[in-house]
């Protein structure tokens, strides 16, 4: 069999990359030609396919890929993805919180929900920030963006930010503050329902060759 087990693997481009084919040389998958090719996205020789993160789980439900890798974030983000999440990988490790404005006045999202009884939420996670506010029962409006969410509430988008935060970097550069913190997020490996059945062997073998690494 060869090293990923005949299975096709749907891997993310961007924050994630680098440490998920770190993990397939690990196990064997000969990542070099990935690495030598930034522009092509299909690998059919070591059965690698790369695309966005958010695009992953979308592949795997399609069983386009046999199994994924993407941010728990995404995951929470698609919860009616029909995939089977099989293990937390460990890296990748970010957070998602609500950030504001550090104003001398206090946090801005809870002065317009004083005032007016909502307030303006600009993220690229509509699903994951609406659920938290329900949950904490306050109105807010979501504002979609595609990036660099940050800028929303310093030109007046927003009052604040849901997001993900690493190092925290962004948030300070651009006078952010963290007001509550959602979740902390990690790669995790992902199935696709049936191939997990018809291929459980193949996955198995692999799932167990991760653990062990
Ligand atoms: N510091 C970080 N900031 C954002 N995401 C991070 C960070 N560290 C790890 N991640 C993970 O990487 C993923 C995002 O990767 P990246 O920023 O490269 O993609 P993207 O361009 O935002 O992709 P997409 O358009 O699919 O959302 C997140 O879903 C998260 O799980
Ligand atoms: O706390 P830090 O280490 O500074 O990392 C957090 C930043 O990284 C991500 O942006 P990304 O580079 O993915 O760009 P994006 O704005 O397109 O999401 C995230 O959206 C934050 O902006």
């Amino acid at each position: 069999m060869s090293p990923n087990n005949g299975l096709t693997i749907a891997v993310p481009r961007g924050a994630l990359m680098g440490d998920t084919l770190d993990l397939l040389d690990a196990l064997g998958v000969d990542t070099t030609e990935v690495r030598e090719n930034d522009r092509k996205l299909l690998f059919e020789d070591v059965g690698i396919v790369t695309m966005r993160p958010s695009d992953v789980p979308t592949y795997v439900e399609a069983g386009a890929a046999d199994i994924g890798i993407t941010g728990k974030d995404v995951l929470l983000e698609q919860s009616e993805r029909e995939v089977y999440e099989l293990l937390d990988l460990g890296y990748g490790r970010c957070e998602m919180v609500v950030a504001s404005v550090d104003e001398p006045g206090g946090d801005p999202m809870v002065e317009a929900l004083r005032r007016l009884g909502v307030t303006r939420i600009a993220t690229k996670y509509y699903a994951i920030a609406q659920r938290h506010f329900e949950e904490t029962g306050r109105q807010v409006e979501i504002v979609e963006v595609k990036g660099a969410v940050e800028l929303a509430p310093l030109t007046g988008l927003s009052e604040a930010i849901v997001d993900l935060t690493a190092t925290g970097t962004t948030l300070r550069e651009n006078g952010l503050v963290i007001r509550e913190r959602l979740f902390v997020a990690t790669a995790r490996l992902i199935a696709n329902p049936v191939a997990h059945k018809l291929k459980a062997q193949a996955i198995d073998d692999l799932v167990e060759r991760i653990r062990a690494r």
